[in-house]
């Protein structure tokens, strides 16, 4: 359970040191165009849009620290939300880390963000930091499954895959970021994880594997992973949306 006696302070980590392999050839991932504006703009400003954040830590590619300053000095951003920079890792998991190391001592959670979610609604954050306020020690935002989802023995490459089993999808949810997590409990996986060397696809995950509960909030479907270039297209559409209906 998360210390309910110290006052709360939440900063955002945003793991932007990503190639973007799966997006194909270009600027690393987080720096490129989304509506004439680099993706990791869009994804501070997410996280700055909540009240409840103060500090963001963007963990920028290790060789692009300075060009990511650079960006984030030309681009308005809320003057109440600091902004720190520090260099990422090899995988997400160290990038992850390298932000986590940068966190001042007084704060208490802290949500780890995909700079590659640049689209997630702040009601989305809100909730997040919600739940983790009220108590929950690991939180995540998610979605029921469209698709039935198959686990498969792999194979050969270009060989068939046989399966070997059908999850009932009623169970099943697609989980997004930001993820938000008791600051101490996160920094305690993130040690047994580095210790027993497994690696994990995210944050949450790695709590789990302490054995501490993880529990889901409704995520959002404009909250998706620009991963492939289908991805971009469909962001740019909810982008365009966006400022063609609100004040975006
Ligand atoms: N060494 C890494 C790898 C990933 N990330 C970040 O983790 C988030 C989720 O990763 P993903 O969408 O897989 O981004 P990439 O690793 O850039 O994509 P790909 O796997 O296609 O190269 C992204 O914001 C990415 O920048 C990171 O900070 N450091
Ligand atoms: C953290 C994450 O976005 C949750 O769905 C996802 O696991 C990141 O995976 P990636 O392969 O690093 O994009």
């Amino acid at each position: 359970m998360s210390d309910q006696s110290r006052p709360h302070r939440t900063a955002a980590v945003i793991p932007a040191a990503g190639r973007g392999v799966r997006l194909g050839p270009g600027a690393p991932k987080a720096l490129r165009a989304l509506g004439g504006t680099p993706m990791l703009i869009h994804a501070v400003r997410a996280m700055a849009r909540s009240r409840a954040v103060s500090l963001v830590v963007v963990v920028a590619p290790s060789d692009g620290t300075a060009e990511v300053r650079h960006l984030l000095d030309e681009h308005a951003l809320p003057e109440r939300t600091e902004i720190l920079v520090v260099p990422g890792g090899d995988t997400r998991q160290e990038s992850v880390r390298a932000g986590l190391d940068a966190l001042p001592a007084d704060i208490t959670s802290v949500l780890i963000h995909d700079a590659a979610r640049p689209l997630v609604p702040v009601d989305t954050v809100d909730s997040v930091v919600e739940a983790v306020r009220d108590g929950a020690p690991a939180v995540v935002p998610a979605l029921p499954l469209a698709d039935t989802v198959k686990e498969v023995e792999p194979g050969a490459p270009g060989r068939p895959e046989p399966v070997v089993a059908t999850p009932e999808r009623a169970r099943l949810r697609a989980v997004q970021t930001p993820q938000g997590f008791d600051l101490a409990t996160l920094l305690r996986a993130h040690e047994a994880i580095a210790v027993s060397g497994e690696g994990a696809t995210d944050d949450a995950g790695m709590v789990e594997r302490t054995g501490v509960t993880v529990v889901v909030v409704p995520g959002h479907e404009e909250a998706f992973k620009v991963t492939r270039p289908l991805d971009l297209v469909l962001a740019e559409a909810v982008l365009a949306r966006r400022r063609a209906t609100d004040a975006y």
